[in-house]
């Protein structure tokens, strides 16, 4: 059986050919969270002049070499107004933040620094060139690239973008993505179950897990266990970038999402990997789609898709990683683990007075019961090799919660 680290690189390798998806021009309000597909290059110089970063005094600083200058104030300059004028030689200007320094000045003096005496300003302290100037260009020159090909757009490089008279940006298009539970027993949400049947879940979980990834969940009907349905529903993932399915992965006789994959065409790369939840995940190509074969039990479906779904739409969205910061912490209470297998621990995180992090499982690990995927913020990694974690044992723990929520 694969590890889990083994598995993700094989998921990665094998979508060298599809990933990144093609470029897509957007709006700049959507394209939020996406990869740059192209630098974001500056057609003009910002700030575009010369700017004051004060409210307070334009003067030239040669005017003002020590406290108590005596200038007198030439003119105003407002926001919005370029100044009236070049400065008159052993003249000031009142000017504001964001105003344009006039021709001739050099320094701004900040008001707080100046007392007004009629039409004459007087210095506090000696003026010094460039202070609380903004040189135009300083922030960015034009031609200058801004931000390279990938970077992720951030709400910062929107406004951005905006400032250097883009309306909208070429990115990498966004993964659409087939969610295809399957299971008899299965009934719609809002229906009510009847004997032996339950709500299907999945789907919806998926699909918001989907839309966190940076992804476009498309769900499509729950397929009945049988070749005929399962068939009919895998048509609608053609053309989509990825098919998403849930349950009958398993060894079971009506676990037959392997084989209808296999005879719709896709070619299946691995089964199985060394984890719980998640075990019996599958994995291959349909054409250009890749296809992820999640377990049915609730958070065996979401921690298969965290660790390998994630990465893989992030890959073809031309995102990096998986969006998710690592770090260590103590386990609040044993754990006993099948040695072969790395375990993935559902944990809420606490912070301890020394600053340390405390990892505290969830009541229930237990993979079919849907409270052991709600509400957790990390997953404790118990890695292979060892059958027993004492109470306080250093693990690495995977944040659920990005610094930038995607
Ligand atoms: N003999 C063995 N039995 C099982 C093994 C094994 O190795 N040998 N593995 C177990 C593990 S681990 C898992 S995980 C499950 C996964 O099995 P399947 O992927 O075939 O899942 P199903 O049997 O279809 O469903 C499992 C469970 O989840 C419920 N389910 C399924 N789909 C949904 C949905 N869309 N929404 C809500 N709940 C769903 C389903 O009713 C079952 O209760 O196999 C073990 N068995
Ligand atoms: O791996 Mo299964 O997902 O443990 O229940």
């Amino acid at each position: 059986m694969l590890t889990p680290d083994i598995a993700r690189a094989r998921i990665l390798a094998a979508l060298a050919d599809v990933a990144p998806l093609a470029a897509e021009r957007v709006p700049l309000a959507a394209a939020l969270g996406r990869a740059l597909a192209e630098p974001l290059v500056s057609n003009r110089d910002l700030p575009a002049f010369d700017a004051s970063t004060m409210d307070g005094y334009a003067l030239r600083a040669a005017d003002a070499p020590r406290a108590g200058a005596r200038l007198p104030v030439a003119f105003g300059v407002f926001a919005g107004r370029p100044a009236p004028g070049a400065l008159p030689p052993g003249a000031c200007c009142r000017i504001f933040t964001g105003g344009v320094l006039p021709a001739g000045a050099d320094a701004v003096e900040m008001q707080e620094e100046v007392r007004r005496s009629g039409k004459a300003a007087l210095f506090g302290r000696a003026a010094v060139a460039g202070r609380y100037v903004r040189p135009r260009g300083s922030d960015l020159a034009a031609g200058q690239v801004a931000l390279p090909a990938g970077a992720v757009v951030d709400p910062g490089t929107i406004g951005l973008a905006a400032a250097i008279g883009r309306t909208e940006l070429l990115v990498r298009r966004r993964p659409r993505v087939a969610i295809l539970p399957t299971g008899d027993e299965l009934v719609p949400p809002g229906q009510v179950p009847g004997p032996g049947q339950l709500v299907e879940s999945n789907g919806l979980a998926l699909a918001a897990a989907v839309t966190a990834a940076g992804a476009e969940p498309v769900l499509l009907p729950t397929a009945r266990d049988d070749a005929a349905s399962l068939a009919a529903s895998l048509a609608g993932a053609s053309g989509l970038d990825a098919l998403v399915t849930s349950g009958g992965v398993s060894v079971g006789e009506r676990d037959l999402v392997r084989a209808a994959l296999a005879s719709a065409g896709a070619r299946l790369d691995f089964w199985r990997v060394a984890l719980r939840p998640g075990k019996p995940f599958t994995f291959g190509r349909w054409d250009r789609t890749a296809v992820f074969g999640l377990p049915g039990n609730p958070a065996s479906a979401l921690v298969t898709f965290e660790l390998f779904v994630r990465p893989a739409l992030r890959a073809l969205a031309g995102l990096p990683g998986d969006g998710r910061v690592r770090v260590e912490g103590r386990l609040t209470a044993a754990q006993e683990k099948p040695p072969e297998l790395t375990v993935y621990l559902r944990c809420h995180t606490r912070r301890r007075r020394d600053g340390g992090l405390e990892l505290e499982p969830l009541r229930t690990q237990t993979s079919g019961n849907l409270t052991s995927m709600a509400g957790h913020d990390a997953l404790a990694v118990l890695p292979a090799g060892r059958s027993r974690l004492p109470r306080g044992a250093r693990v690495t723990a995977i944040l659920l919660v990005p610094p930038h929520a995607s």
